[in-house]
Order: structure tokens, then C-alpha cells, then sequence
């Protein structure tokens, strides 16, 4: 794992437990951040790397090019781009994949997006995360409407999360969504995850039995801490079979979760966070305040 200083201006960590990346260059490590504080509950044999931003703004600038990289990736290897977005502020840090380069740059038309949880509220409702990415995002691009797989907003909380798979298992028979061939569950290309300051991701909480779930893809909870309580999100078998995730948590209230997956820790706590573990890689996109404790 190094500590680089790299022209964003930023501090990035990159850990690879099998190969050293390519990139990496001796001379140009920083003992700025030192690889001692990390590594507490990551597992040892997966692919991840921590970046850490000045600011929103260029934390912005970068995920935009992470996702528009990716983007180009796969719909130039298979012709599609299975992405999954987050509630809360996901749409905000996306801000600039509206905008040119990014823009220009993505073939929208093969774009497939899905949410990786939703409140069970009415499309139009102030607290829809459909709503939210239309707003910020869908409406500004050219995704086939077809393409945009919202949840059935007129259906029960067990309703839309049993429609919502069968859904999903259509679009594998159709070939849309791969399987993995190690966990047998749905690969999405990549998944965009917000965290809260309590360490839950997607609707999936501390000490709720959600996050054990192994069998669903797609569960629903009714008594979700963070409002509104009805939502359905995506199990950890799917989260952790996708071939990129990207983590992105920003503000102080965060630190302490951030800390205790990232940092040292005798005894690091289980967040669910911290099950954030994909068979591809994992990329950390980190401001200064929810890496102040690191
Ligand atoms: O719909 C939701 O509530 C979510 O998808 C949720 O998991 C969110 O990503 C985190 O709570 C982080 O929210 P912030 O980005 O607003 O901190």
C-alpha cells in the first residue's frame, strides 16, 4: 500500500495485496498518510485504494472521471454499462458527469441505470431517489427512458422489492445484467455508494438483520433509522459480486465509521460498511473531514 501525491492534489493510497500498480513510482511516495493507519478491517486480498480530496469540488471532478473511464470501458468491451445509484447525496457528487468533458465523452445511449436502494415514496416525492437523480442527472443526459429501471412506486414495500428482482432476473435471462460465475448473483459494472454517519450503506443498517441476507437480491425494510422507513435496497451477495464500487462519504458527522473500517483499531466494529467488499475493486472517495480521524 503507498501514499501518493498525485496532480489532482490530492493524497491517494492504493492497495493491491497481489501486484504493485504500474503507476507507482518510489520516489514520489508522501509519508503524508502514513499506510500504518489503514488496513484495520479491509480483507487482505482485494482490490481497493483510498483517495482523499482538498475539497467537494475536486472530489467531484474526479469521481466524474472514474465513472465516465468506466463508462467508455465497458460499452466499448460489451456494448452496455450497468450502473447503480445511491440516494442522499450521490446525485450532488455526480454534479459534473452532466457537464463538459464528461458529458461529451459517454455514451449515454448505453447506459442501463439502476438504484441500489430506494425509499418506497411515490415517484414525484421530495424524498425519491428516482426523483433525485432525474433531477440532478437523468433529465440532462440522453438515457433511453427504457434504460432507467425505477421501482413500481405503486406497489408495498414487500411488493416493489419482489418486482424490483424479477426484474433483475429478467434482465439476466436477457443477457442485460451478467451473472457472476463465482457467487451466482447479479455483476453490476458499478455500484455508487453513499455512507452514513452510523456506517450503513444502501438501506442497510447497523444491527439490522438485513445485512445478513444472502439469499435475496432484493430485500425491503420497513423500519429503516434514516427517513423515510420504508425503502427496498439491494442485499451485500449483489453489492459485493459488482466489478467496481466506488465509496463516497464526505463531512465531519462521518469520520468516526470511516475510522473504524480504515483506521487502526484493536477491535474494529463490524459496520456495515465495512462488509463493503466486491469481487472487482473498491475505490474510497474521501474529503478531509471524513478522513480526519485516519
Ligand atoms: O437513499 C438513501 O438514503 C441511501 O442510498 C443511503 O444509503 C445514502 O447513500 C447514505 O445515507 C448516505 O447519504 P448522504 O450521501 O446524504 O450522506
Amino acid at each position: 500500500m503507498f501514499s501518493l501525491i498525485n496532480p489532482f492534489n490530492t493524497y491517494q493510497t492504493l492497495c493491491d495485496s497481489h501486484s504493485l500498480p504500474s503507476s507507482f513510482h518510489p520516489e514520489r511516495a508522501s509519508s503524508s498518510l502514513s499506510h500504518s493507519h489503514f488496513m484495520a478491517s479491509m480483507p487482505e486480498t482485494k482490490k481497493f485504494a483510498i483517495e482523499i480530496f482538498e475539497g467537494e469540488d475536486l472530489l467531484a471532478d474526479s469521481l466524474a472521471k472514474y465513472v465516465a473511464d468506466l463508462s467508455n470501458k465497458f460499452t466499448s468491451e460489451r456494448g452496455a454499462f450497468t450502473v447503480c445509484l445511491s440516494g442522499g447525496s450521490m446525485i450532488e457528487y455526480l454534479r459534473k458527469l452532466p457537464e463538459p468533458p464528461y458529458v461529451d465523452s459517454i455514451e449515454w445511449s448505453k447506459w442501463q441505470v439502476f438504484w441500489l436502494d430506494e425509499r418506497v415514496v411515490p415517484k414525484t416525492h421530495v424524498d425519491s431517489n428516482y426523483k433525485l437523480a432525474l433531477d440532478g442527472l437523468l433529465s440532462k443526459v440522453s438515457i433511453p427512458p427504457n434504460n432507467v429501471y425505477a421501482i413500481n412506486d405503486t406497489l408495498s414495500a414487500e411488493g416493489a422489492a419482489d418486482d424490483y428482482e424479477t426484474r433483475l432476473r429478467e434482465l439476466v435471462s436477457k443477457g442485460v445484467i451478467t451473472l457472476s460465475p463465482t457467487s451466482g448473483f447479479p455483476k453490476f459494472d458499478l455500484i455508487l455508494l453513499g455512507m452514513g454517519p452510523d456506517g450503513h450503506i444502501a438501506s442497510l443498517f447497523p444491527g439490522h438483520p438485513l445485512v445478513h441476507e444472502n439469499k435475496r437480491w432484493v430485500t425491503f425494510i420497513k423500519d429503516s433509522p434514516k427517513p423515510p422507513p420504508e425503502r427496498i435496497t439491494l442485499t451485500f451477495p449483489v453489492i459485493n459480486s459488482c466489478a467496481y464500487a466506488a465509496l463516497v462519504v464526505t463531512g465531519k458527522d462521518e469520520a468516526d465509521s470511516v475510522h473504524s473500517v480504515l483506521g487502526k483499531s484493536e477491535n474494529p466494529v463490524k459496520l456495515p460498511v465495512a462488509l463493503v467488499s466486491p469481487e472487482g475493486e473498491l475505490k474510497w472517495f474521501l474529503d478531509k473531514d471524513s478522513a480526519s480521524k485516519l
